[in-house]
């Protein structure tokens, strides 16, 4: 710290005093305000004084006698930059006429000045117990601030040094910090960086110009420019920082009456900053410093709101806030004497902004990594939700399956099974003929094919009515399943009022003797339909063989229908065998 702020001690080895008389006309001399009397000086003692605005020009007489006890290199420092015009006389050579004063100022190029520095600095030698005394005319569209300081050379130019690595190391935070966010800008395309990058911009450069770095270092022969540029840039860094913060705390999707205000607020910025281009500096300045409090008051207001509603970033912000506003407000103090002056008070502005820059740097990382859990565990919750999705799914899948195969299931069995009578139908048939094709064949059977036909069944349905003839169709096929053997035998209603079945049977007697059961199975009882009692019978041809194809198998229905024709030529009733040893002929009487 000593290397920053050295000892300002030597400042002892000099007598100072301060005094001003303002001059309403503008026209007073430098020889008439030394005839002045010594009651038009004003003086409260202070070695800053601040006038605040005024039209006026003003006359500072500096009286400076050395203390030392030996010859002094010393330098004057007005430490005000933007001060306008400075027309300076040092009063023991105002009855030589010929000597013009030193002109100095902000309105005029740096270039005339004999020091080159961002104050304005006079070389200032006296022996051991001299005096001096300099009169100062002071023009300025800025506030009349006026504050002197005498330093030993050497002490200045070491103090000098001190200063200069100050403002690097700011500018260098400054340079970094921009390098740093404008990658953040590219990588991320998050619109918070671009603001916060033209903050620190603007403010940067409104704290530069204000300490007349700018004026020194970026543009030395615009004096007209740099009064513009101090309410311009004060206003565009309230503006950026307005957008700052409602980007950082996500504004908008809080508080939609929050973002409504902050719109105001940046086009009353905007305004402003066009504004100091065309209005008077006095004016300008005096409503860009009023936009800024608006403006800070405002943030504040709405971050605060947003922290009370437990809005992290906007909690972080107004931590960080804070320190630029106890910043502004320690300078404030200091400059209106509240506060006993130090360097670092002085220096406020340039280290509340650089602590916030990097600040506001942790505020924006801890919002990056915030918004990196919540993806993350967003990621988790979607992955998830994906898995329950997807058992889900499945488990309606593999119902939907088994509905599916249900109804395929009870599809098929429709698509096999006779309506009326509850028989398979003749398509079943066809799909079972090659599996008791290969049974026959495997158990050494022979295949014994019934074609069974219900006798004078048109008769019936014209006597008794189709409702008749449908219980007759039903109480025939259940006769004629209570035959067969379950598991074994195919019964199947074949068309209309015929049936046909298929047994294996070792020998031509036993399948014989099957089509007389079913015979006498149907004729024997009656069959009821309501109050009516109907007689049925059927007739019956019956083909025994060994089919081992399908065609063969054809041929044996063949025969078993021509049986049939047989046995219904023969009276009905009946069962006709076509392989019996007497041909066709009548097994059973009728
Ligand atoms: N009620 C009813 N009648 C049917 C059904 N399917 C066919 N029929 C009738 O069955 C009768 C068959 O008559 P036919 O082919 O002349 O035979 P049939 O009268 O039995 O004479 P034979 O066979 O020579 O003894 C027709 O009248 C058909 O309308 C059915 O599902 N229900």
């Amino acid at each position: 710290m000593g290397l920053l702020w050295p000892s300002v001690a030597l400042a002892n080895f000099y007598d100072v005093e301060l005094a001003y008389h303002v001059d309403d006309s503008l026209q007073q001399s430098a020889a008439q305000v030394q005839a002045l009397p010594e009651s038009a000086w004003r003086s409260n003692g202070s070695r800053n004084l601040s006038l605040g605005y005024t039209q006026a020009a003003v006359w500072f007489r500096i009286r400076v006698t050395s203390l030392a006890a030996f010859p002094q290199e010393g330098l004057l420092e007005i430490g005000y930059p933007v001060l306008g015009s400075l027309r300076i006389y040092q009063t023991e050579h105002l009855r030589d006429h010929t000597l013009a004063p030193l002109e100095l100022g902000a309105e005029r190029p740096f270039s005339q000045r004999l020091i080159r520095h961002r104050n304005f600095v006079l070389p200032l030698n006296l022996s051991s117990g001299e005096s001096t005394e300099w009169l100062v005319r002071v023009e300025t569209k800025t506030s009349m601030q006026f504050p002197i300081t005498m330093h030993d050379r050497a002490v200045f130019e070491d103090e000098e040094q001190s200063r200069l690595i100050a403002h690097g190391v700011y500018v260098g935070v400054v340079l970094a910090m921009l390098a740093y966010n404008a990658y953040l800008l590219i990588a991320l395309r998050d619109i918070v960086y671009l603001w916060y990058i033209g903050w620190m911009l603007t403010f940067a450069g409104f704290v530069l110009t204000i300490g007349g770095m700018s004026y020194q270092w970026l543009w030395p022969n615009a004096p007209s420019w740099n009064l513009t540029a101090l309410p311009m840039l004060l206003s565009l860094a309230t503006l950026c920082g307005v957008l700052f913060m409602s980007s950082l705390v996500q504004l908008q999707a809080h508080s939609r009456w929050g973002w409504r205000m902050s719109r105001v607020l940046v086009a009353l910025q905007l305004t402003l900053a066009l504004g100091a281009l065309v209005l008077p500096y006095k004016l300008a300045i005096l409503m860009a410093i009023g936009g800024a409090v608006i403006c800070m008051l405002g943030v504040m207001f709405l971050a605060a709101r947003l922290a009370v509603q437990q809005v992290a970033t906007a909690r972080m912000f107004l931590m960080t806030f804070s320190v630029v506003v106890l910043a502004g407000c320690l300078l404030a103090a200091s400059k209106l004497g509240w506060l006993p002056a130090s360097r670092w008070i002085d220096h406020a502005p340039q280290i509340s902004s650089a602590l916030e820059m990097l600040l506001f740097s942790i505020v924006l990382a801890a919002r990056m990594e915030a918004e990196r859990k919540l993806r993350e565990q967003t990621q988790r919750d979607m992955l998830a939700q994906h898995v329950q999705w997807k058992a889900e799914l499945e488990t309606k899948v593999a119902e939907r399956t088994d509905e599916l195969k249900q109804l395929n299931h009870s599809l098929a069995k429709l698509s096999r099974t006779d309506a009326l009578t509850g028989l398979f139908n003749r398509r079943y048939l066809e799909e079972c003929i090659d599996t008791e094709l290969a049974r026959s064949q495997q158990e050494g059977l022979q295949v014994a094919l019934y074609m069974v036909d219900i006798d004078h069944f048109k008769r019936l349905n014209d006597t008794h009515g189709h409702a008749a003839g449908d219980v007759c169709l039903r109480a025939v096929a259940q006769r004629l399943l209570a035959c067969t053997r379950p598991g074994q035998d195919v019964l199947v209603r074949w068309g209309g009022e015929e049936f046909c079945l298929v047994a294996l049977w070792a020998d031509t007697r036993q399948a014989a003797d099957m089509g007389e059961q079913l015979r006498a199975a149907v004729c024997d009882a009656y069959i009821e339909h309501g109050a009516l009692q109907m007689k049925a019978s059927v007739s019956i041809g019956l083909a025994v063989g060994s089919p081992r194809t399908r065609l063969e198998m054809l041929d044996l229905q063949q025969r078993a229908d021509e049986s049939l024709y047989a046995a219904k030529a023969l009276g009905r009733n009946r069962c006709v065998c076509a392989t019996l040893p007497s041909g066709l002929g009548s097994l059973l009487p009728a």
